[in-house]
């Protein structure tokens, strides 16, 4: 099944839990391996040490003939190679599951996450949502084969070992529970108890530091130019020593509870010695039977010493898993119809008809009562001064939000009732700061037009004003470098203008399209632009002067009502 297919037939839950249980049956023998490894080990020591005092005891009663070696040494033998095979397979198919379940949980939460964008997601800084999708899906990833497995096998464990205790000697068995309880469940809780807030502190001052480092890097140039680095370095060390912190006081809480658990596991011991000794001298336990009691409790001691840190990491799954249900949990700002309806036959008017919009939070009515109609094939441009609203007219096309009163039709239909996807298939959108990704010009092109030819492609760079420049790059597959950092902002601006044009879509909204380019070229620009247009509507934002012809209608956004100019 394909991951959009799940969103569409429903008939699957889309939550975390759902990614775990898809590799159920790997986990689930992860943690048998686990515990078959387990039971190796405290067998061997229990057989072990059961095997060799029978030995002691037959050769120094001189009953060494009789004494059967074979059962107890084939036992080891067997034993042996169980630990280490069970071993093997354990980390093999642990690492493999816990792998899968890092790329699933990716995935699942950029699945989760795009749609929110950039409403809700433009409030969150990269950094951050970075430090969520690696280190916080690291920290969820081995929930299973780093916490609950080993504690599910520790139970097992624990109950096989109490049930061969009280086989030979039942107080031995009643002991062993109360240490089990103790060692596997009292300290690691202990250990543990309160540590949510830390650890929720932790995850702040991981993003933190990711965060600064991601923005240092981003702006470099800036804060060299502006010897700001130094300043933003101490910023950085801060943040990491915060960091350190957190994590000191971490590994102290382990530490203490790992002593608390010697402390335990030497008491136990000598309180099991001094019922395995009571009990042979009572006559009711043979000596190798009581040595092997004593050699069960250090081998189940040995196995819980292991649970502190199995419910540090369990700690660390749900804290990090609540972070990243933090940001999927998000209600998008626009979602879709229950019951869409299709998109009307290009071409067909766009209106807005009464729009009324704010910013959440906000009591300014950025748009107070828009009326606009557009046409196919017609052009118009929107002015205004800087933050009054352009922009935030051209994301409520879009329906990257919705008006809060009156309507934004197409063909006749509110767009609320199409689907997302169907809407945006009929828009190029040029925004302002638009990205050039890392790649070629080919890869930039392609994302206006997936299965664009190498001829269109030339064709768009010719009308953009780029087929020079591209020429003396190398041609289309030349590299842009990260952030069009091999370009002028203007010829990025133009690239990204062409990716924009290579989409064919009935409805242009360019922000700025000519922000960055000189006059003359800006205006031949727009002068071809505006005839290879066709019979596609335009919306363009400007804050420029415009060739004739090239729009046929203007207006100024002021004071949330759309004046017509000329
Ligand atoms: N996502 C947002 N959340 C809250 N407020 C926003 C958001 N985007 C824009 N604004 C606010 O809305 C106002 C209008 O912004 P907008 O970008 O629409 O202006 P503009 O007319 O396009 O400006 P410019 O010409 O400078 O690009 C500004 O005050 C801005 O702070």
């Amino acid at each position: 099944m394909k991951p959009d297919d799940t969103k569409r037939t429903g008939l699957e839950r889309d939550d975390m839990r759902s990614v775990f249980v898809r590799h159920g049956g790997w986990l689930l023998l992860t943690t048998v391996l686990l515990f078959t490894t387990m039971l190796a080990g405290v067998g061997l020591l229990g057989l072990s040490g059961g095997f060799l005092t029978g030995a002691a005891l037959a050769g120094a009663l001189g009953a060494g003939a009789t004494f059967n070696f074979f059962s107890p040494s084939a036992g080891i033998r067997g034993l042996t190679m169980m630990r280490i095979v069970s071993r093997y397979l354990e980390k093999l198919v642990g690492h493999d599951a816990t792998l899968r379940i890092a790329r699933d949980l990716r995935v699942w939460f950029f699945r989760r996450a795009l749609p929110l964008a950039p409403a809700r997601l433009g409030s969150s800084r990269t950094g951050e949502l970075l430090a969520r999708l690696i280190s916080d899906i690291s920290d969820v990833d081995g929930a299973v084969v780093r916490a609950v497995g080993p504690l599910l096998a520790l139970v097992g464990i624990a109950s096989v070992a109490v049930f061969a205790a009280a086989l030979i000697h039942w107080p031995a068995a009643l002991l062993l529970v109360v240490l089990a309880l103790l060692v596997g469940l009292g300290v690691p809780v202990l250990a543990v108890r309160r540590g949510d807030a830390n650890e929720a502190l932790r995850a702040r001052h991981r993003a933190a530091l990711r965060t600064m480092a991601y923005e240092g890097l981003e702006g470099i140039a800036d804060l060299t130019a502006l010897h700001a680095r130094d300043a933003w370095t101490l910023q950085v060390d801060a943040a990491a020593a915060q960091l350190a912190g957190a994590d000191r006081r971490r590994r102290r809480r382990l530490i203490s509870g790992n002593m608390l658990h010697s402390l335990l596991s030497g008491l136990g011991l000598l309180g099991m010695l001094w019922l395995a000794l009571s009990a042979f001298e009572a006559g009711k336990v043979e000596a190798p039977m009581a040595a092997g009691l004593v050699f069960l409790t250090v081998a189940l001691l040995e196995v819980a010493a292991g649970s502190s840190l199995a419910w540090q990491a369990l700690q660390s799954a749900r804290v990090a898993a609540g972070r990243l249900q933090q940001i999927v949990d998000q209600a998008p700002a626009v979602s879709d119809p229950a019951h869409p309806v299709a998109v009307p036959t290009p071409p067909a008017v766009l209106s807005f008809e009464k729009v009324v919009f704010a910013w959440p939070g906000e009591t300014r009515r950025l748009l107070d009562g828009v009326d606009l109609q557009l046409a196919p094939g017609e052009r118009i441009a929107i002015r205004g001064d800087s933050g009054c609203g352009k922009t935030t007219l051209s994301a409520l096309m879009l329906r990257l939000w919705d008006p809060e009163q009156g309507t934004i039709r197409y063909g006749g239909t509110d767009l609320r009732a199409l689907l997302q996807d169907d809407w945006h298939r009929q828009i190029a959108w040029l925004p302002q700061g638009a990205p050039v990704f890392a790649g070629s010009i080919a890869d930039n092109l392609r994302l206006g037009g997936p299965n664009a030819s190498d001829e269109a492609m030339w064709s768009v760079l010719e009308q953009v004003r780029l087929q020079e420049w591209a020429r003396q790059q190398g041609g289309l597959l030349a590299w842009v470098g990260e952030n069009g950092g091999t370009m002028s902002a203007g010829q990025a601006r133009r690239l990204a203008l062409a990716r924009a044009l290579l989409r064919n879509a009935p409805l242009m909204v360019l922000d700025e399209p000519t922000e960055g380019l000189d006059v003359d070229t800006a205006h031949a620009l727009l002068i071809d632009l505006a005839a290879a247009l066709g019979n596609r509507s335009l919306l363009m934002i400007t804050h420029g002067e415009l060739p004739e012809g090239v729009v046929q209608r203007e207006y100024r956004l002021h004071r949330g009502q759309l004046l017509q100019l000329g």
